[in-house]
């Protein structure tokens, strides 16, 4: 996919991975619409980015994605001011378990409510001329974290919603490809949040564990994650793929298919 004067959209723009997907689809040739809640981060990013790449090349817009009616809104600014959306990326996520049911609604309810939004306006059969999503989600979207559970879980959503949308939108030949990313730890502000018993809540005793992985396996830097996503996004053969990134590398995750040929160990019922 030549990314020449596409539209992309990035949710959680304003830092850390957002941050660095905005920046590379711009290098790439792209204009990128940044939503994020952060408005004075989000909006001084804006003005260094146009610096850098042109004017109105890049444009902030302040949105929750988990308010309807914020992200809604937005979605339909953006496409009457850029005409169209070709690049949807569905990364704002948070860690916060002791407020856990507000985990949920952002990280997977702001990753449906972006994927169903941008649909409307990226697929064929709406007059819109395809293109790319790529949902966010982690290592602990394929494996237990353990000192975050409902993030775990959020991200084991994410994998799975991604997956199944990627099928009705090859079946429905909408012309957009779903893709998940799912990083290893990365060198971003949310790291810092391990020390934080407002956010780790009742699991904070799992910490030394999340420690331990950090140092035994290292972190990533959000650069090396944005030449991953930039993957999904370029290559038109990545159409429903899983793409994990981690210290030794970038993968794509290999999925049992129909629930045949999974891993597992027979039981006995007698
Ligand atoms: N940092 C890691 O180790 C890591 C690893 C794997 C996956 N991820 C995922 O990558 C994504 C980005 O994380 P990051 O590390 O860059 O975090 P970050 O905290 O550095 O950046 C997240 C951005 O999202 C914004 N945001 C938060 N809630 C929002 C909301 N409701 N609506 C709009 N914007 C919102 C924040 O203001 C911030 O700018 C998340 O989905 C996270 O789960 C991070
Ligand atoms: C509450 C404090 C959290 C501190 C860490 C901050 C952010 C990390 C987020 C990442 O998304 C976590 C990424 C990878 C590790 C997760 C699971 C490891 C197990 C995976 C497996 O079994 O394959």
């Amino acid at each position: 996919m030549d990314l020449k004067d596409k539209v992309a959209v990035v949710t959680g723009a304003a830092q850390g991975l957002g941050r660095s997907f905005v920046e590379i689809l711009m290098k790439n040739g792209s204009k990128v619409a940044l939503i994020d809640v952060n408005k004075s981060l989000g909006e001084e990013l804006k003005t260094t980015l146009n610096k850098e790449y042109g004017p109105n090349r890049a444009e902030f817009y302040t949105a929750d994605v988990s308010s309807e009616e914020d992200f809604k809104g937005v979605l339909k600014k953006i496409v009457e001011q850029f005409g169209q959306i070709d690049i949807m990326c569905n990364n704002a996520g948070i860690i916060n378990e002791k407020h856990w049911e507000k985990t949920i609604a952002i990280n997977l309810g702001g990753v449906v409510r972006g994927t169903y939004l941008a649909l409307e306006y990226m697929k064929k059969e709406n007059g819109g001329s395809g293109g790319v999503i790529v949902n966010v989600a982690s290592m602990a979207g394929l494996g237990p974290f353990p000192v975050a559970p409902i993030y775990t879980a959020t991200k084991h959503g994410v994998v799975g919603f991604s997956r199944a949308m990627a099928v009705v939108s090859k079946l429905s030949n909408y012309g957009v490809r779903i893709n998940v990313l799912c990083p290893w730890f990365v060198k971003t502000s949310l790291l810092s949040l391990l020390n934080s018993e407002e956010h780790t809540g009742s699991f904070s005793q799992m910490k030394e564990i999340t420690e331990m992985l950090m140092e035994s396996e290292g972190c990533l830097e959000v650069d090396v994650v944005a030449k991953a996503f930039l993957v999904l996004v370029k290559d038109e053969s990545k159409d429903g793929e899983a793409l994990m990134i981690n210290p030794d590398g970038a993968a794509i995750i290999t999925f049992p298919e129909n629930g045949k040929d999974i891993p597992s160990t027979p039981v006995s019922l007698e």
